[in-house]
């Protein structure tokens, strides 16, 4: 599999545009599973296959993320009929792309391990839909406009929601059907049900734009399940230091409000990047939060333009404090930022498995 996927790699766009395009084909019903526009979709479908070879000496790795993978297909309307079309369509399009090493060893492994895949993702899916939705219905209950490109959205979703503070879902609007993103909640779980989302419209997001220039109260979107693991670890008494950038600071602020319910006194230290102070659009809330909350300290940093605040880049700030050996950390915001947090806080001691924040692939799928 590794071979074959190594061989694939740089033709990937190819090969997976001849194997939507044979999937059509074949079984034109598919269609109406799948967004209009394919581009994020292609992206995905190799990076799930090679996340699969990554991990398939892993089986428990390989089930965890197979068995989500199965579960979040529920809300595209996935049924295990349509694994073999898929599986058939896959095993045509290596065939093809990865013609140098292919032969029926190679074909008889993909076989082997496409079943298998299939069989997990259908298991965990049947399992699920004796508990869950496959998606639910969520109307938008409020529409606050924070600057020109940020907007706190609000919605009511039409059964209970179970969650985690600093988890996320993915979202779909009316205006872009089939195309989900996903979004952090801002929030920790709320006794009246509601969910928000921080949405920044980003240059040719459409489903961030819709919901930023376009969405009103009343609107219904569709969410999928909760997922991620950037959860508060209740069992341990460490402080907790949070470095959201951007509307990163989003699921840094339920996971601060989960501290303030759990009622514990473990210090939490958030460090809040925008690019000029007029980005730091919700640093009324955290100033707020910090007043209410003696182990809360909050500090603004802003990156670019000139301010009174601190200045510089999330990650070179947070050096100039701490100690932090005595803290896990929380990492939320663009990708890049993610990568220089990771790499300043291992430069400075803090283990890798105290560093947690959602997988960086997902972050760029949206
Ligand atoms: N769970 C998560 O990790 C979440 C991630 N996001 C992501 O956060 C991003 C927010 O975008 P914007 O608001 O436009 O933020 P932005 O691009 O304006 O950046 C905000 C701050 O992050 C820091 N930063 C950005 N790039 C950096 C880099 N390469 N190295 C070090 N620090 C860096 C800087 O301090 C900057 O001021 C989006 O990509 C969104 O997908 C949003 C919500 C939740």
């Amino acid at each position: 599999m590794r071979r074959t996927l190594a061989e694939i790699a740089p033709v990937a766009d190819k090969a997976t545009s001849y194997f939507y395009a044979l999937l059509f084909i074949r079984h034109p019903d598919l269609r109406a599973l799948f967004p209009a526009a394919m581009d994020a979709q292609r992206d995905r479908l190799f990076k799930a296959l090679l996340t699969a070879a990554e991990h398939a000496d892993d089986a428990a790795a390989l089930t965890e993320y197979l068995s989500r993978l199965g579960r979040g297909h529920r809300k595209y309307g996935t049924l295990p009929t349509h694994y073999p079309a898929v599986g058939e369509c896959l095993i045509a399009a290596l065939t093809r792309y990865a013609a140098a090493c292919w032969d029926e060893a190679a074909e008889a492994a993909w076989v082997r391990v496409y079943t298998a895949i299939s069989q997990i993702m259908i298991d965990a899916a049947a399992e699920d839909e004796a508990k869950s939705p496959a998606w639910w219905q969520a109307e938008i209950v409020s529409h606050e406009r924070r600057t020109r490109d940020i907007a706190v959205v609000t919605v009511r979703p039409d059964q209970p929601y179970p969650f985690l503070a600093g988890q996320y879902t993915s979202l779909e609007t009316p205006w872009w059907p089939r195309t989900w993103r996903h979004y952090s909640f801002s929030a920790a779980p709320r006794p009246d049900g509601l969910l928000s989302f921080h949405v920044k419209a980003v240059p040719a997001g459409w489903v961030s734009n819709a919901l930023v220039h376009r969405a009103r109260p009343g609107d219904v979107l569709r969410l999928g399940p909760p997922t991620g693991s950037m959860i508060v670890d209740h069992s341990t008494d460490n402080g907790l230091l949070c470095l959201g950038g951007g509307t990163g600071i989003a699921p840094i602020k339920a996971l601060v409000e989960d501290v303030a319910e759990h009622g514990s006194r473990r210090p939490v230290e958030v460090f809040y990047g925008a690019r000029r102070d007029d980005d730091l659009y919700d640093i009324d809330t955290l100033l707020r939060l910090q007043r209410s909350h003696l182990w809360l300290s909050v500090r603004p940093v802003v990156s670019d333009g000139p301010t009174r605040r601190l200045s510089g880049q999330l990650p070179q700030v947070v050096r100039q404090y701490g100690p932090w050996n005595a803290y896990d950390a929380y990492l939320s915001g663009p990708p890049g930022m993610i990568r220089s947090s990771i790499d300043a806080l291992t430069r400075i001691g803090i283990p890798p498995d105290r560093i947690r924040h959602d997988s960086i692939d997902e972050l760029m799928a949206s």
